[in-house]
């Protein structure tokens, strides 16, 4: 029997700062949504329609150059030369009058807080350096997805964006074709899975983390009585076999 999906929606991550977008709404939640698209993708091309602004909005986009700030009512002419759509006014009527023009000219749109009006959802977002970690509840909580952000804030250590830095040198300095070039990757990185690592740290090394954790090579083995760096995964699970 065919299980049903628990959460159909298709994650992608979007080049935004390619795109052209429009906000309707300069209050508290187009804020929110502003302060979203920027922290993610700080140079893209945002045009605010709006009767009114917060002065924190007004901010906001003062520190950043393509955004576009209108005074006024929302009319159609602004979908034209948009690529996708927020709304985050007050009016839900406004709300399904632009959604039926925006599906008219084939764009997608995100309607703050109203799921049955969205094409797409935001969602929360962990970051550390060049990884990025985005965060679905399919709409059942967004509370409950701001904690998992929280956890897996905490969890992923910090020296991963340093081993992300390095992969691709260490892709370069890989021989032999693609299949062996993965088979040589997978090795590198089993450290990051559970597995120990194969190269580098020497093999027999433990731990979940540990090649993150000593990338760029540091000491080691660990010297006697240094103090070792943990994280919570480790302290569950793995501390036993440290
Ligand atoms: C992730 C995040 C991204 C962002 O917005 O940047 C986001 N909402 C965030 C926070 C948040 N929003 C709300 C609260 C108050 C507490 C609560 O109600 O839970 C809190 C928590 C807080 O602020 O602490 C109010 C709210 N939001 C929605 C509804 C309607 C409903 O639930 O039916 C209501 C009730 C409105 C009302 O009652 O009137 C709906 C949506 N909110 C989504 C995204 C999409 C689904 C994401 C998913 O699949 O999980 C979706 C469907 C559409 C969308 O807006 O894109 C961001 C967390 C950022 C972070 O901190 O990491
Ligand atoms: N602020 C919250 O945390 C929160 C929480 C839950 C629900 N809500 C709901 O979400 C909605 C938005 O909340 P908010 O706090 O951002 O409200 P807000 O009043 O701060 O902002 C609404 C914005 O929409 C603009 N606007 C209204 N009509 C417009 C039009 N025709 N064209 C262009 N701009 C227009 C207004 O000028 C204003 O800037 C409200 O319905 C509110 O009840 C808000």
């Amino acid at each position: 029997m065919k299980m049903p999906v628990q959460n159909p929606l298709f994650p992608v991550f979007l080049k935004l700062e390619n795109l052209r977008v429009l906000l309707v709404g300069g209050g508290n939640v187009g804020l929110e949504k502003l302060t979203a698209i920027l922290r993610s993708s700080p140079a893209t091309a945002v045009t605010v329609v709006s009767l009114t602004f917060l002065p924190a909005l007004r901010a906001l986009a003062a520190r950043h150059p393509a955004v576009q700030l209108h005074v006024g009512s929302y009319a159609d002419s602004f979908l034209e030369g948009a690529d996708l759509v927020f709304c985050a006014t007050d009016d839900p009527a406004l709300h399904r009058r632009i959604v039926a023009a925006a599906h008219a000219a084939r764009l997608l749109v995100n309607v703050a807080d109203t799921p049955p009006l969205c094409d797409f959802y935001l969602s929360s977002v962990v970051q550390k350096g060049a990884l990025k970690v985005a965060v679905s509840t399919n709409g059942q909580s967004p509370t409950v997805a701001k904690r998992l952000r929280a956890v897996l804030e905490a969890a992923l250590p910090d020296e991963l964006d340093a081993v992300l830095q390095k992969m691709p040198a260490i892709r370069k300095q890989l021989a032999g074709d693609f299949a062996a070039k993965v088979k040589a990757l997978d090795a590198v990185t089993a450290g990051l899975a559970g597995a120990p690592a194969t190269w580098p740290p020497p093999p027999g090394a433990g731990g979940r983390w540990p090649w993150a954790r000593c990338w760029p090579p540091g000491p080691w083995p660990w010297p006697a009585g240094a103090p070792r760096p943990i994280n919570r995964w480790m302290k569950t699970k793995e501390l036993a076999n440290y």
